[in-house]
């Protein structure tokens, strides 16, 4: 019988999968999907095999069962699973987590002290946290006895500078947790490994890895190591992204607050939910969408966009103290060679020359032979990430994964 490892990354209205082969201790991907529209009157089931065909599409609404929770969710997952590849047995179910919190610096086995933990940090990533919480417990009801492992998206920064870690508020904040924690951490994992492996000198030196998707961040990475991220407390700050608003001046919180009497949930439905490129386009958070638009408004929240993708460029190259080479990565990051184009238009000041032919089509390098700063195109895969650290902390794994997986956390990094 083969061995089945699932994937779950819950997020507020949907619940993305990836189902892996491990009969060999090595992650095999057998298919992809997700069920979005939690809770909405139409939910939409998809699935994709290894090789991007689709293994089937249905829409459930009322008529048909609406999906409202989570469980139901997972549920209808497991059931497609067994379904559609019988005979395998589900050995283990690995879990995206946003918040690891200060105390979660690597990944780890599941049990009721890890959710305990994982639910208290909530407050600290209220769109996401929830979400993942709910999906463990509706792992743990389908699979009981099925081991599961935490992966955290803060794992990977953990090591950053207390001058990165911090903010200049009274010290008792951060010594409560009020800290930059940095998110994204899954992906850059996975990406500083595809470096090393497609340019390994550059893998060694001073990096910029831009994920720009639906949430958007940057990182800043040196020897392989995070030092500093455009994400902190939560992952609302740094760039603008899909629905949330990015850097904003603290003060416009107060004003909020104190001038327009709005009350805490309603800031986080602006700051979270309203703003970003939805809120400044009126049109759409979808960059595909904003990017076909002739509006006036979508072109204002595109160049909001690549200004501050481009500011960060700057400010995390300072950090690094130089940079060596750039990485696009996330839905934006990937496809959209506009976006690409006009962050890196006019960078010769810093060392980019752009190759604009490659860059149109999203070729790996993107750098012209003169640019002394290499840039690259990597596209992510945070569930090949955490089945590989799955597999790793169950002890499932074979030699050379388990050897790679234990490289690259922040328990046995060098203080930057
Ligand atoms: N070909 C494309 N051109 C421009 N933008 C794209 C393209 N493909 C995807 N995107 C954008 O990528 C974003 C989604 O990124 P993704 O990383 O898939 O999101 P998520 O964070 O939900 O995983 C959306 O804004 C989408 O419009
Ligand atoms: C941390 C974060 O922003 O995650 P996502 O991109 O999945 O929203
Ligand atoms: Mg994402």
């Amino acid at each position: 019988m083969s061995k089945t490892l699932i994937v779950l990354n819950a997020g507020s209205s949907s619940i993305k999968f990836v189902v892996f082969d491990v009969t060999e201790g090595k992650p095999v991907n057998m298919a992809t999907g997700q069920v979005e529209g939690l809770g909405a009157s139409v939910s939409r089931f998809t699935a994709k095999d290894g090789e991007g065909q689709s293994l089937g599409e249905k829409d459930f609404d009322k008529a048909s069962g609406a999906i409202s929770t989570h469980t139901q969710a997972v549920d209808l997952i497991l059931k497609w699973i067994d379904d559609t590849f019988p005979g395998t047995e589900v050995v283990a179910v690995g879990h995206r987590v946003v918040h690891g919190g200060v105390r979660f610096t690597k990944p780890v086995q599941i049990n009721d002290d890890v959710v305990a933990a994982l639910e208290e940090l909530t407050p600290l990533a209220p769109l996401h946290q929830p979400h993942n919480v709910a999906g463990i417990r509706a792992a743990q009801a389908a699979f009981p006895g099925v081991p599961q492992v935490a992966v955290f998206d803060t794992s990977f920064h953990r090591g950053h500078p207390f001058v990165n870690d911090t903010f200049a508020i009274p010290r008792e904040y951060y010594n409560e947790g009020v800290r930059r924690y940095g998110f994204h951490g899954v992906s850059y994992e996975y990406v500083t490994r595809r470096l090393k492996q497609i340019a390994p000198l550059d893998a060694e030196g001073r990096v910029v890895i831009a994920h720009l998707g639906n949430g958007a961040s940057m990182c800043a990475v040196r020897y392989g190591h995070s030092i500093a991220s455009t994400m902190g407390f939560s992952a609302l700050d740094g760039l603008p992204m899909g629905t949330r608003c990015g850097n904003l001046d603290a003060g416009v919180l107060l004003y909020l607050l104190d001038q327009k009497g709005l009350s805490s949930s309603e800031i986080r439905e602006i700051l979270y939910s309203k703003s970003g490129l939805l809120g400044l386009s009126g049109i759409s958070q979808d960059m595909r969408e904003l990017e076909a638009s002739d509006k006036r408004e979508a072109r204002e929240a595109i160049d909001y966009f690549v200004f501050r993708v481009r500011r960060e460029v700057g400010a995390l190259s300072a950090a690094l103290d130089g940079l060596d080479a750039m990485v696009f990565c996330g839905g934006i990051g990937e496809n959209s060679w506009r976006v690409r184009e006009r962050v890196l238009q006019g960078m010769q000041w810093i060392g980019i020359d752009l190759d604009e032919e490659a860059n149109h089509r999203n070729a790996r390098l993107i750098s012209s032979p003169l640019s002394r700063v290499r840039v690259y195109i990597v596209r992510t895969n945070e569930g090949l990430m955490i089945a590989e650290h799955t597999l790793t902390v169950l002890g499932l794994a074979a030699p050379e994964i388990q050897a790679f997986s234990a490289d690259g956390t922040a328990a046995q990094r060098p203080s930057a």
